[in-house]
């Protein structure tokens, strides 16, 4: 199941980010490797992303943006796809 997951980080200021950060990207490139994470961009101007997730459930896209690093520092909005009946 595809999932439209938009990310807009805000780190606090005074925040030391380099770890987290860190260990964000780490984190990223494992499930982009897996192949539940086969889309990220960035949006254009802003510290933001645009992704798509592939994973079975609900519950799944769950506990995978709750295990990112960056997690308590986002929010967070997806967007649930079904197949479109013109889609060829
Ligand atoms: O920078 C971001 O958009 C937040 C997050 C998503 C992937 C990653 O490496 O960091």
């Amino acid at each position: 199941m595809f999932f439209h997951v938009r990310m807009d980080v805000q780190l606090p200021p005074g925040l030391d980010a380099a770890p987290l950060l860190a260990q964000e990207k780490a984190r990223a490139a494992e499930l982009q490797r897996s192949g539940v994470w086969p889309g990220l961009w960035r949006v254009v101007g802003e510290y933001a992303n645009i992704s798509i997730f592939d994973v079975p459930t609900n519950d799944d896209l769950h506990e995978i943006l709750s295990s990112l690093p960056l997690f308590p520092y986002m929010k967070i909005h997806v967007t649930p796809l079904a197949t479109h009946p013109s889609k060829i």
